[in-house]
C-alpha cells in the first residue's frame, strides 16, 4: 500500500455524527454506527493523490489519543451538532488544542451537522439524532441551537488560537459548513472542497520534507559483518 500523501481528521464531542459524516461519504449510506473506540481511517484517492481521513472518538476517554491523530494533518474537521450548542462550545474548550500537533499550515473546516432534525418540523419532547440523550455530548433535540454565524465567529477565533492572518488563510464562508449525514445535504461539498484545498498543503509539505533518496556514491562503504550460524 503506498503510504498515504496528507491527512486530514475528524475532531468534535461524540454523538456529534463525525462517523456518519465519513460513511455517507465513503459508502454513500447511513447505517447504524457503535460509538467509535480510539480511531479508525479510510483511504481516499483524491487526483493523484492518495489522502488519508481519521475518524476519531469523540469520547471524553479517548481523548488522549486526539493529539496523536492530528500529527503532522493537513486539515482538520472540527464538527458540532447545530441541535445541541455545548457541541461547538466543546469544539473550542477540548478540541482545538488537540491541533496542536498538526501541520503549521493546517486548514480547518467548521461543520455543524445534523441539520436535517432542525428542517423537520419541531415535535412535542422529541428527542433523535442521538444514541443516548442522556449523556454528554448526547442528543439533539431538534430545535437549531447553533446558527452558521456562530460556527464562523468559532472559526476566527481559531485563526486568532493559530495567529493566522485572515487574508492568508480561506475565509469562514468556504470553510464552515452545515451537513445532515443522514440526508446527505452538503456532505460532498464539505470533503470535496477540503481535499482541493488540502492539495497544495501536501505539496508545500513534500517540498519541506527531507529527500527520500540516498546519494549511494557520498554514503559510507558498509561495515564488515561476519554472518555465519553460531554453533
Ligand atoms: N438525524 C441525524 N442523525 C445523525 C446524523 N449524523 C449522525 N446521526 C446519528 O447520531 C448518532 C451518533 O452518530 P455517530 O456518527 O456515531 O457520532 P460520532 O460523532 O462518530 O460519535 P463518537 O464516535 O462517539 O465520537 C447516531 O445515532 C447517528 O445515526 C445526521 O446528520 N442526522
Ligand atoms: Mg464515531
Amino acid at each position: 500500500m503506498r503510504k498515504p500523501d496528507g491527512k486530514i481528521v475528524l475532531l468534535g464531542d461524540m454523538n456529534v455524527g463525525k462517523t456518519s459524516l465519513l460513511q455517507r461519504y465513503m459508502e454513500r449510506r447511513f447505517p447504524d454506527t457503535v460509538s467509535t473506540v480510539g480511531g479508525a481511517f479510510y483511504l481516499k484517492q483524491w487526483r493523484s493523490y492518495n489522502i488519508s481521513i481519521w475518524d476519531t472518538a469523540g469520547r471524553e476517554q479517548f481523548h488522549g489519543l486526539g493529539s496523536m491523530y492530528c500529527r503532522g494533518a493537513a486539515a482538520v474537521i472540527l464538527t458540532y451538532d447545530v441541535n445541541h450548542a455545548q457541541s461547538l462550545l466543546e469544539l473550542e474548550n477540548r478540541f482545538l488544542g488537540l491541533t496542536d500537533t498538526a501541520s503549521a499550515d493546517c486548514l480547518f473546516a467548521v461543520v455543524g451537522n445534523k441539520v436535517d432534525l432542525s428542517e423537520e418540523a419541531p415535535r412535542e419532547g422529541g428527542q433523535g439524532g442521538g444514541r443516548d440523550p442522556g449523556q454528554a455530548g448526547g442528543g439533539s433535540s431538534g430545535s437549531k441551537q447553533v446558527q452558521l454565524e456562530d460556527a464562523m465567529a468559532f472559526y476566527k477565533k481559531i485563526l486568532k488560537y493559530k495567529m493566522l492572518d485572515e487574508k492568508d488563510v480561506p475565509a469562514a464562508e468556504q470553510m464552515c459548513f452545515e451537513t445532515s449525514a443522514k440526508t446527505g445535504k452538503n456532505v460532498d461539498l464539505l470533503f470535496e472542497t477540503v481535499f482541493d484545498m488540502v492539495v497544495p498543503v501536501i505539496l508545500r509539505q513534500r517540498a519541506q520534507a527531507p529527500p527520500q533518496t540516498v546519494d549511494i556514491a557520498s554514503a559510507p562503504p558498509p561495515a564488515r559483518t561476519r554472518s555465519g550460524c553460531c554453533s
